[in-house]
Formats: structure tokens, sequence, C-alpha cells
């Protein structure tokens, strides 16, 4: 039995390049579709967003000097091709997906309607949420938070580089220790980074909890929706 009826899934975009240097990798995608695979069979109900990282760094050095809003539009824009990746590997491997753009490019992919969205997902199909927010300065972190409150998950996962939430940035300070969990009030008046203050405040307010943990660990994410102890549990 899941402990979660219905997740709201927030995929590094960077972890897609696997060892790459950019793009997407085949073999990593697959074992990603394969873990959430694995959670709809719990019965779980999933919806997904998906970073750009990975195909923005390509670009990034291009946009040196760009207009923000204007870059911001290119990063949601590359969300939009991972998310069709990301649904077509789920097809390949005999799962439905559906995806739903924030910004509309409707010969493409059709436009996020959430009615519609929470009918797929009681389907059992797997919603994977493009575009971000739709809106400049925000992050696809924030999406992740926005969707999940407004399709009422229960938790929102954040399947990222790392293994949970630490004192401080663990690439950088060796010394840095994970949380077990942590409160929204501890995590932003640190100023931990791991997440944006945007999307932990809207959590905070919505009071859905977020549990980070890592995208590269095998079993993670079935153990995270199995209620198992994995990464950090941020709650109000
Ligand atoms: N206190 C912290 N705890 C954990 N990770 C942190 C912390 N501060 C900064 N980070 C960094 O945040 C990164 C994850 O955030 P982010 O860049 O949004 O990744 P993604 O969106 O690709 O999952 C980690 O790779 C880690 O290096
Ligand atoms: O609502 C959103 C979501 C994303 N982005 C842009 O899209 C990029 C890609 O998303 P993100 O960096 O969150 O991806 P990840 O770190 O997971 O790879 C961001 O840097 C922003 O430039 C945005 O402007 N608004």
């Amino acid at each position: 039995m899941p402990a979660y009826k219905r997740i709201l899934l927030k995929l590094s975009g960077e972890a897609l390049m696997g060892d790459d240097a950019y793009g997407i990798n085949r073999s990593t995608i697959v074992r990603m579709v394969r873990e959430v695979q694995e959670v709809t069979q719990l019965g779980c109900e999933v919806a997904v967003v998906i970073g750009g990282g990975n195909i923005f760094r390509g670009v990034a050095g291009g946009s040196v000097g760009m207009d923000r809003a204007t870059a911001d539009y290119m990063g949601m824009l590359a969300t939009v091709m991972n998310s069709l990746a990301l649904a077509d590997t789920m097809r390949q491997e005999g799962m439905t997906a559906r995806v739903m753009s924030a910004i509309a490019i409707e010969q493409v992919v059709e436009p996020y309607v959430r009615p519609k969205a929470l009918q797929y997902l009681e389907e059992g199909k797997v919603v994977v949420f493009a575009a971000g927010t739709g809106n400049p300065f925000f992050t696809t972190d924030t999406a992740a938070a926005l969707r999940g409150a407004e399709i009422g998950a229960q938790i929102v996962l954040k399947a990222t580089k790392v293994d949970g939430v630490y004192t401080a940035d663990p690439k950088k300070d060796p010394a840095a220790t994970r949380y077990t969990q942590i409160s929204f009030d501890e995590a932003i008046s640190k100023n931990l980074q791991v997440m944006d203050a945007t999307a932990f405040a809207l959590c905070r307010d919505q009071k859905l909890p977020i549990k980070v943990f890592s995208i590269f660990k095998p079993g993670a994410l079935k153990r995270v929706v199995q209620g198992e102890d994995e990464g950090t549990l941020v709650h109000v």
C-alpha cells in the first residue's frame, strides 16, 4: 500500500543528462521512468514536473546578456522537450502519460486544464506538467508546488542530485549534515538553497509537505512512496 494516494513528483532536469555534458541520456531517462512505473503499480496517482537544466545549460552561453524573461521562456521550452521525452519513454515502457503545457503550443502538446488533469489522474494516467508555471522569474520547483496544490497531492517529492536537505550545500561544504526532517520556517529562515523560497512558502501556506531525496539512488522513490525513512521531510 502506498503511503500517499496522489503525489507530485519533481524530477531534476539536470539529472537527465546522466554522465553526458547536456541533453537527455537514454539509459537515465529509462531508469527514471521504470522507477515511476513501480510506484504507479503500487496504486499511487502520479503527476510529474520536470526541470530543464539539462537542455538549458547547453544554450545558456548564448543567453548571457539576454533579457531575463526571454531566457526564462527558453528554459520553459526546455522543460517541454523533457516532458515530451519523458512521456514518450513512458509510452515505450507500457505506461499511459499525458503532457499538459502551461504555455500554449497547441500543435505540440495539450494545454494545462485543471479538471482534465484531475480526470487523467483518476484514470490512472501519469500527467506531466510542462513549461513550469508559464511565467518567467519562477522555477520548476515552484511549478511543482503550485501544481501539487492544485491537484490536491498529499506530498511534493523532489527527486534531486542530493539525498536530502543539508545544513549547508553539501556540494560546497563537506562538513554539512543532513536533516531527517525540518520545518518550512526553519528551511526558509536558514536560507537553505535546495529549493527556492517561493516554492517553500507556497507549500508552507498550503500545508503541503515536501520530501527531498536522491534521484540517483535506486529504489528511493518507491521507499518514499511507501512512507519509509528516506531523504528529508520538510513540513509545517
Ligand atoms: N542546504 C542544502 N541542502 C541540500 N542541497 C542544497 C542545499 N543548498 C544548496 N543545495 C544544492 O541544491 C541542489 C538542488 O537544487 P536544484 O538546483 O533546484 O536542483 P534540481 O532542480 O536539478 O533538482 C543540490 O544539487 C545542492 O547542491
Ligand atoms: O515557472 C517557470 C519554470 C521554469 N522557468 C525557467 O525554466 C528553467 C528551467 O527550470 P529549472 O532550472 O527549474 O530546472 P532544473 O533545475 O530542474 O533542471 C528555469 O531556470 C527558468 O529559467 C521559468 O521561467 N518559469
